[in-house]
């Protein structure tokens, strides 16, 4: 019987990162696997760029559902690996190649050995934007399957392999994406006073979001705003009438966000008046926080720690954001950081997972579906 090498794989799909929405070479290699696998009590739905593979148990007691996402980033990749990205300007910076790789483990495992209650396992696409799981879990194909009960894990890179993070309660942040445009009046470099130069506008603009976190958030409240990209101007003396600030809020608190918007609006509203241009805020893609079922978030890290299958560390929220957090506000369950022992962080040119991470992630689900370990 054919089995998947999921080493193997991760390197292959590590090859060819795509961006949300255009997965369409990962999931027809995705496929190619799950096609070669014994289908005697596999399904196999796919959702635009998505797949989902209903795993019928063999007494079952409940649907549980496992998810991972599929698409890569925008980053021109640097790590110099024999299996570095074949797709120019895109990488898997984001561990989303080994996230597949672990989900294929698990449909291959239980492909083979039929799980006693259905599992569902789900390829999400454009977790980094434009954000899939909320299309996804509305759709049809999904509700068709709906598991009771889901989970999901992320590559951690500052925790050693063997290791997982976790903890009750909200693990991820709320986000929104942000995107300024401000618009004024170009010119010669040589005559200022003609002209309504948009590149000061947005220094003026991304220094004054500077104030917001540090004077209107409740210091005991963790907010971020970072500007990721800022545009403007074509050459060196032409007076630039366009500037866009491209960036992401991040607050813990869900009520936060509004209130980063309206200052954020408000200092935006100024820089127009101040410079005389013209400006628009789009908020882009917005995602729920990650909130781990308090209950069976304990039971599982006793279930690993009794076992010995992984150490188990209880850790801080962090500030990074996750779309799985729209399942986890429908569906109890969790998300965990796995370990995977690389010096440069997520979304970094040179960020490579150790691939051992994948046994360990295994090694934990396995027995954790297996042995019914959420019940
Ligand atoms: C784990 C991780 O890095 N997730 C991304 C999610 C992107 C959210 C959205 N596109 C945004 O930029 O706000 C992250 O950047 O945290």
């Amino acid at each position: 019987m054919s089995r998947i090498d999921v080493h193997a794989a991760r390197r292959a799909l590590h090859r060819i990162p795509e961006l949300g929405f255009q997965e369409y070479e990962t999931q027809a290699y995705l496929l190619s696997l799950l096609n070669g696998l014994p289908m005697e009590h596999l399904s196999i739905a796919t959702w635009r760029t998505g797949i989902i593979v209903h795993i019928r148990g063999s007494e079952p007691t409940a649907r549980i559902g496992y998810r991972c996402d599929i698409d890569g980033l925008p980053i021109r990749e640097e790590t110099g690996c024999d299996f570095a990205s074949t797709h120019d300007g895109m990488m898997h910076a984001c561990g989303h190649d080994v996230h597949m790789a672990i989900a294929l483990g698990l449909v291959d495992h239980f492909a083979h050995v039929q799980p006693k209650d259905d599992l569902v396992v789900v390829f999400q696409p454009a977790e980094e934007g434009p954000g899939g799981a909320q299309p996804m879990l509305a759709s049809t194909a999904f509700q068709a399957v709906r598991p009771e009960k889901i989970f999901a894990l992320h590559v951690q890179p500052d925790l050693p392999v063997g290791e997982i993070g976790i903890r009750p309660g909200i693990l991820f942040a709320n986000t929104s994406e942000l995107f300024i445009d401000l618009v004024g009046q170009g010119g010669h470099a040589a005559y200022p006073h003609r002209a309504n130069d948009m590149v000061v506008a947005g220094a003026h603009l991304v220094t004054a979001l500077q104030s917001i976190v540090a004077r209107n958030v409740d210091p005991l409240d963790a907010a971020v705003i970072t500007i990721g990209r800022l545009e403007s101007g074509t050459k060196q003396n032409i007076i630039a009438g366009k500037a866009r600030l491209e960036g992401t809020i991040r607050t813990l608190a869900a009520a936060t966000m509004p209130r980063i918007k309206q200052r954020i609006e408000a200092l935006v509203a100024g820089i127009g008046e101040m410079f005389g241009c013209a400006t628009e805020i789009d908020y882009g893609a917005n995602y729920y926080q990650v909130f781990n079922d308090e209950e069976l978030t304990q039971s599982f890290m006793d279930f690993v720690s009794k076992r010995d299958l992984a150490v188990v560390r209880e850790v801080p929220a962090a500030m990074t954001g996750e779309d799985f957090g729209y399942f986890l506000k429908e569906i109890p369950g969790f998300l965990f950081w796995l370990g995977a022992s690389t010096p440069y962080g997520l979304h970094h040119e040179k960020m490579l997972p150790d691939e051992r991470c994948i046994d360990t992630a295994l090694r934990v689900l396995i027995p954790y579906f297996s042995e019914r370990g959420y019940r």
